[in-house]
């Protein structure tokens, strides 16, 4: 063979090479089980009907694709997510169609320092009327464990409790649920919950709040701000500020007190919120409202799949408007001052 024909078989042989690592590398890359697959999986329902096969029928009112089933208000935004009203959801199909799924839903609840008075009411009330009829495990962070309640759970029910740290400022321990929430997820201390709720702890449950709540993210419409002007929301305007959000940017005004949705997606909102408020804290600025500016932040360009309306978060010290038939889930009166002071 001559050196050049030698030269030539080499070369190929070499190139060959290469394109088998660079395909055996780009296969590895697409079979990789990182927790990130999540993101191009189908949502927990859908791969749980999958496996299932389709739920038996159930008999429901005719719905009419020319009768709206409320005319005075919003039912679905103009990125086409439902928001929720009384009168919009048929609560007997949505049940036939979830509760054999078999679903476990989570909720956190931070009850720090004086907080834990708020645990009774609020576990009994959501012991009536959250997610009845489904698994529910409750996250609880404390620094006092033992005045965690001893309350009554329905069958398939649990409470789970956790160690926190008192931060000395209340604003300090709210806007750290987002680091801490995104740990537990992380490191596996919460799993194997079909959706997640994060809530405040002095709120109570007044009526049903169930499966018609179910999305890969979804968000509440704060009592105070559905119906003013976006300019005048209380977003965060200063531009230092990683939560700024422009006069003229936005949608809705959410509220922190609650937000929910699939594991995967409560990661995301968490860590992004997190890691915007370690930038805020170096550059020695805090949003106007902490964590509930960068939620909102968040979810401008992040749009939520499915929106609660103010039935969701009733404001109990202000009138309810008249949109709002059922309140299902209304704020504890509380003396700010009070409960907030160290000693
Ligand atoms: C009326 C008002 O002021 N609203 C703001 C206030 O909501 P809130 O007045 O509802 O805040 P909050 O005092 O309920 O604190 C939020 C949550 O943090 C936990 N917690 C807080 C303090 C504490 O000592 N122990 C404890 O466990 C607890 O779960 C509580 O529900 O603050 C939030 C956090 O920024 C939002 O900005 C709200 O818009
Ligand atoms: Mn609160």
């Amino acid at each position: 063979m001559g050196r050049l024909a030698f030269a030539a078989r080499l070369l190929s042989i070499i190139m060959a090479a290469i394109i088998l690592l660079l395909l055996s590398l780009s296969y590895l890359r697409n079979t990789e089980p990182a927790l990130n697959t999540e993101h191009n999986r189908p949502p927990a329902l859908v791969r749980k009907i999958q496996r299932n096969g389709p739920q038996t029928p159930i008999e429901v009112e005719q719905p009419f694709a020319l009768k709206a089933p409320r005319t005075d208000v919003m039912l679905v935004t103009p990125w086409l997510a439902p928001i929720i009203w009384e009168g919009s959801f048929d609560q007997k199909l949505l049940d036939a169609t979830y509760k054999p799924l078999n679903f476990t839903i989570g909720m956190t609840l931070f009850a720090v320092a004086k907080y834990t008075r708020f645990l009774k009411p609020f576990l009994e009330s959501a012991e009536k009327h959250f997610m009845q009829g489904y698994r529910v495990n409750y996250y609880i962070f404390t620094d006092i464990p033992e005045q965690v309640p001893r309350v009554e759970l329905k069958p398939g029910r649990s409470v789970v409790v956790f160690n926190t740290v008192k931060y000395s400022r209340w604003q300090e321990i709210s806007l750290r649920r987002m680091e801490i929430i995104n740990k537990h997820i992380m490191n596996k201390s919460i799993r194997e919950v079909d959706y997640l709720y994060c809530l405040d702890v002095d709120l109570i449950f007044t009526n049903h709040y169930g499966a018609e709540t179910f999305a890969p993210l979804v968000a509440v419409l704060h009592p105070g701000y559905f119906n003013i002007l976006r300019n005048k929301f209380p977003y965060e305007r200063r531009p230092e500020s990683q939560a700024y959000v422009p006069k003229d940017h936005g949608h809705f005004y959410y509220i922190a007190a609650m937000f929910g949705g699939t594991l995967n997606n409560i990661v995301d909102v968490t860590a992004a919120c997190h890691q915007a408020l370690q930038v805020d804290k170096v550059n020695g600025i805090e949003a106007a409202w902490q964590e509930e500016s960068h939620l909102n932040k968040y979810l401008v360009t992040n749009m939520p799949h499915k929106i609660l309306s103010m039935e969701y978060l009733c404001n109990s010290e202000a009138p309810t408007p008249a949109s709002v038939k059922v309140c299902r889930f209304s704020t504890v009166k509380k003396n700010h001052a009070e409960i907030r002071a160290q000693k």
